[in-house]
């Protein structure tokens, strides 16, 4: 996964940053589908690898995921997922693995939970509400 996520990074789309990012998600069935950011001339529009890797697996039919290996060239630090990606990796669940790594292959491991305690997700919108007119 971490040398799959390293590849993918030939593949991003970064004109504007240089910054290339690969990411490889590991669904729960042993299938790995990848993702590298790509940006637009319109900065804002630009979509990180974590969520260009997420949306092409559950367009595929994945919704369950064991782990995702996020790479990128920084040499002394590991690449983190942003603020939009972590609440994109939450939404599938607070109990997976995030595998930031650095160019050598070493990596730093979190929960998607760890990443964005307090986080808003899907349980969120089934609690109960005050009621308001409409
Ligand atoms: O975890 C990250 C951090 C940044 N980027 C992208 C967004 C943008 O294209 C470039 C610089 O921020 O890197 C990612 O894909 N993933
Ligand atoms: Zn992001």
């Amino acid at each position: 996964m971490i040398s799959a996520s390293s590849n993918m990074k030939k593949k991003s789309y970064c004109p504007y940053s240089k910054f290339r990012v690969g990411a490889a998600l590991l669904c729960e069935d042993g299938t790995i589908i990848t993702g590298c950011n790509v940006e637009n001339a319109s900065y804002g529009l630009s979509i990180c690898a974590e969520r260009t890797a997420l949306t092409k697996a559950v367009s595929e039919g994945h919704r369950r995921f064991k782990a995702i290996a996020v790479a990128s060239d920084l040499k002394t630090s590991f690449i983190v997922p942003c603020g939009a990606c972590r609440q994109f990796l939450i939404e599938f669940g607070a109990d997976w693995d995030v595998y930031m790594t650095k160019p050598d292959g070493t990596f730093d491991v979190k929960k998607t939970g760890e990443l964005l305690p307090n986080g808003f997700v899907p349980e969120s919108l089934e609690e109960e509400r005050v009621s308001h007119m409409a």
